[in-house]
């Protein structure tokens, strides 16, 4: 999920006392999560169908209609408009800097402030773009926008999780994703409904989103703070009235003491303590996980499907229709990644979503190489379908692995002291890499031409490598064993653990690079494996590592 489950307090120590029911705050609480990732998928792909239409192109982007108009040089190069990505990409850079800023506020403010927020710029951002008469009304329309996306997917999964009932924030963590892929889906189905009103159908696509924008702001308006949020303000008695209001129940003392225990460990450190070497392999799996997400080059075909086709000479609304299935496609993939996370766990989704992606790419280059070239105006139908089909199997791998993955794991790793910093890190690097691939890749497609499937299928190796070495299995592991994980992995626990306790463990330890016998070591890190207690085997000497 977006922002994913920022969970203070989540599988606390007294997590089997809790007592909760389905309340109708629980049930407001999935709606805003509904609408808080509805927003977001819905203007990620409303912009794609949007820039393929005439009507709007030639108001604002006029270059790119004459542009079109001297296709058959080279049709790859259509669309090749670094104003026209701008537009599309502006939304993520503002996302990620208001991230940052909203990880602040949603702290020093509360969540639901944050949230209120959140739904007023997607509303104003709403509002400037449907009303356009300027090409700078455009583009600040998506600046509010990007400040919606960045504070509403930092505070709306932390409300999620925060409210729901434990024993449902596992699978809330993935319907924010899925819910984002309903919007993109929405907005496809929208742009290929309104392609047909003539001029003006595409502020129609535009306005729209004002409805999920509507119902998070006046969500955020009537409902209460997180009791977790409340209690790290100094109101502790709200927040346990508010904690027996949603769970319907006055036997809530486990889980308010576990909640404040949460807080009190969130107080221990934060952003500097995410930056010490011992925390080493969760800021690499924050920065790394995002950044291999967008390079799986989803969000080109998210953004641009549109564009893909109508660059391979498919009509108008073929090409909307296209992307109509390939949202389709991608929400039906989510759905299946709900009943399988828990059960094949991640690491086996990383591996099998990795290689359909891999060969999925490999091979729609091959078939562009192969069958569509620079002078040509249009590609065969076969071919066209045979790309839509390797596209659509490119998608599903993503949507049931590095889609929701790649938000769900980086939730996962931390420890409680860290988890809120290391996720607001997850979702910057999201939206920056969203940005890049928004901003270059109808350049690239049209410097590289099919190429570009090729230059993507190489990220997803790396990502895929980096998923088989380098990241432990979290699947069932209860958050407060995480550091655990870490310390028996083995290329993390050299950052986890110390020499010592790595050398008793008989841990590869190197000298020179080269792996050492125990002998190898200086005395002053051996003597303390002396001191283990035969009886207990427990060890002596403290961490060192932590900066
Ligand atoms: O479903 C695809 C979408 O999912 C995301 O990863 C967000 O969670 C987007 O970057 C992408 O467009």
């Amino acid at each position: 999920m977006a922002g994913g489950g920022i969970a203070v307090g989540v599988a606390g120590a007294r997590a089997t006392q809790y007592e909760a029911k389905i309340t109708p705050a629980v049930i407001l609480i999935c709606l805003i999560a509904a609408s808080g990732g509805l927003l977001f998928g819905y203007d990620l792909g409303v912009t794609g169908g949007v820039a393929s239409l005439d009507d709007f192109l030639s108001d604002f982007f006029p270059s790119v209609v004459r542009g079109k108009a001297n296709a058959a040089q080279n049709p790859y190069c259509q669309y090749d408009s670094q104003l026209l990505q701008l537009w599309t990409s502006t939304m993520f850079i503002a996302g990620a800097v208001a991230g940052l800023i909203a990880a602040l506020v949603t702290r020093r403010y509360g969540r639901r402030l944050t949230m209120v927020v959140g739904g007023l710029a997607f509303l104003i951002g709403t509002g400037l773009l449907a009303g356009a008469v300027h090409i700078s009304m455009l583009f600040l329309g998506r600046v509010f926008l990007g400040i919606g996306v960045g504070f509403a997917n930092q505070a709306v999964p932390l409300y999620l999780c925060e409210m729901a009932p434990h024993s449902i924030r596992g699978a809330l963590n993935i319907c924010f994703q899925l819910a984002t892929t309903i919007g993109i889906l929405a907005a496809q189905c929208i742009n290929y409904g309104t392609s047909f009103i003539t001029p003006w159908g595409w502020r129609l696509s535009l306005g729209l989103a004002g409805v999920p924008a509507s119902m998070l702001f006046l969500g955020g308006l009537c409902l209460p703070d997180t009791p977790v949020s409340l209690i790290q303000r100094g109101h502790p008695d709200v927040g346990r009235k508010v904690l027996e209001r949603i769970r319907g129940t006055k036997n809530v003392d486990a889980e308010f003491l576990d909640m404040h225990d949460a807080v009190e460990l969130s107080k221990q450190g934060n952003w500097r303590k995410l930056f010490t070497r011992t925390h080493r392999p969760q800021l690499t799996a924050a920065v790394l996980i995002p950044f291999f997400q967008q390079f799986t080059g989803i969000n080109a075909i998210m953004f641009y499907a549109p564009q893909i086709f109508n660059s391979l000479g498919s009509g108008k609304s073929s090409s909307l229709l296209s992307a109509v299935i390939i949202g389709a496609i991608n929400c039906v993939a989510t759905l299946i990644a709900i009943f399988t996370v828990d059960r094949f766990g991640r690491k086996k989704l990383f591996l099998e979503g990795g290689i359909q992606m891999i060969v999925a790419e490999i091979a729609t280059g091959i078939v562009m190489a192969a069958t569509f070239h620079t002078n040509q105006a249009k590609i065969t139908n076969t071919a066209a379908v045979g790309v839509l089909v390797l596209i659509c199997i490119f998608v599903s791998g993503f949507a049931w692995s590095w889609g929701p993955l790649g938000w769900l794991v980086p939730s996962e790793i931390h420890t409680i002291e860290t988890r809120s910093a290391g996720q607001a890190i997850t979702v910057s690097v999201n939206f920056l890499f969203s940005f890049v691939i928004g901003q270059a890749f109808l350049s690239m497609l049209c410097k590289m031409r099919f190429g570009v499937y090729f230059f993507f299928a190489f990220w997803v190796c790396l990502a895929t490598i980096y998923t088989i070495f380098l990241l432990p299995e979290t699947k069932g592991v209860p958050i407060e064993e995480m550091q655990l994980m870490w310390r028996t992995h083995w290329f993390w626990r050299r950052f986890v653990t110390t020499k010592q306790e790595r050398c008793a463990d008989h841990a590869p330890y190197t000298v020179d690079g080269k792996e050492a016998e125990m002998t190898q070591l200086p005395v002053k890190d051996r003597s303390p494996i002396n001191s283990v207690d035969e009886g207990t085997g427990r060890k002596d000497g403290s961490n060192d590592h932590a900066a």
